[in-house]
């Protein structure tokens, strides 16, 4: 079986307290973008994991696509898999790439041994790998409250508008990132900004929080989001904790970019 694992932006991000848990009690929308890595798992007399396509920081034992066939294994006793993995999305950009590929292994296993595991359900064990796994358990634009697992559809559309994404060439570290921050809440809610308020009128009211410190130590990533803007960009901001910015546009920009961006554009289709 092949998936397609896409990224996510985050339109809007409010960082609103630090859980007794030690992670963050947050609001954001996350945002699906056709950008993917591809994921083949079949089935295999041994379990097995390759990967071809950028590489992936960290010990492959650990990647995402492995955790979350030890995390069905242990409840339903899986008969070995293949898994192979063809990185595209940039990792540590704010995209949640690692995050979609643990979230459809997740989903490839449950098609492939009709575990019967329904959305909810799905989004329940993708919440034991990471904050923003559950989101790739769905297909449509989410928001993400608690510490990003606790999704609410909600009616956004972005259909016909065109995005361009583009990611300098910097690591920021997610719990970096987080450590960056002084948690607030925010003077109009973000339900409200997003449905009330047009896209037209998001610059200065749609507000990722970690933009401040991290642009602070990353002035390259501001200036990247301010070139969205002059280059007639509707809205832009960094996605998550970054570095990767995105711009939406009215109509279609073809944009150059420094050596060392790894960039993506194209209409969106939802
Ligand atoms: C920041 C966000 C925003 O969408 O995305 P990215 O920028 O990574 O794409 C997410 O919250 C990232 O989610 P994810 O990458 O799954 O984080 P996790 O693996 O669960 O946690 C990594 C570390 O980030 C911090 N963390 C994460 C989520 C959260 N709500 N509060 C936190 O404090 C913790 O220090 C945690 O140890
Ligand atoms: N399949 C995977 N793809 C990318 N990163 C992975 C994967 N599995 C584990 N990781 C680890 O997760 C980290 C961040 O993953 P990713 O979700 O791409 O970051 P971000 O959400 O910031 O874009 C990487 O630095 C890597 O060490």
């Amino acid at each position: 079986m092949v998936a397609f694992p896409p990224c996510k932006i985050n339109l809007g991000l409010h960082i609103l307290y630090k859980r007794t848990d030690g992670y963050h009690a947050l609001e954001t929308c996350f945002y699906p973008v056709p950008w993917t890595d591809i994921l083949e798992v079949i089935p295999s007399d041994t379990l097995a994991f390759s990967q071809s396509g950028d590489a992936i920081p960290g010990d492959p034992h650990d990647n995402l696509c492995l955790r979350a066939y030890h995390l069905l294994q242990k409840d339903f006793h899986l008969s070995p898999v293949r898994i192979h993995l063809h990185k595209i999305i940039p990792t540590g950009a704010g995209l949640g790439g690692g995050s979609s590929d643990g979230a459809y292994t997740l989903r490839l296993l449950n098609d492939l041994f009709n575990l019967h595991l329904t959305p909810t359900a799905l989004a329940a064990y993708a919440a034991q790998l990471g904050s923003d796994c559950a989101f790739f358990t769905q297909d449509a634009p989410q928001l993400g409250t608690g510490r990003g697992e606790i999704l609410t559809p909600i009616d956004l559309s972005l259909k016909g508008k065109f995005l361009v994404l583009a990611k300098p060439p910097i690591h920021v570290s997610t719990a970096e990132a987080y450590a960056g921050i002084t948690p607030a809440a925010p003077a109009t809610g973000l339900t409200q900004t997003l449905t009330q308020v047009p896209l037209a009128a998001w610059k200065g009211q749609l507000h990722n929080d970690f933009e401040p410190s991290v642009f602070a130590r990353h002035p390259s990533i501001e200036a990247l989001k301010e070139r969205l803007y002059r280059a007639g960009a509707v809205y832009a901001s960094m996605s998550g904790s970054g570095a990767a910015v995105f711009g939406i546009f009215d109509k279609g920009v073809d944009l150059a970019f420094d050596a060392g961006v790894v960039h993506w554009s194209g209409v969106l289709t939802r």
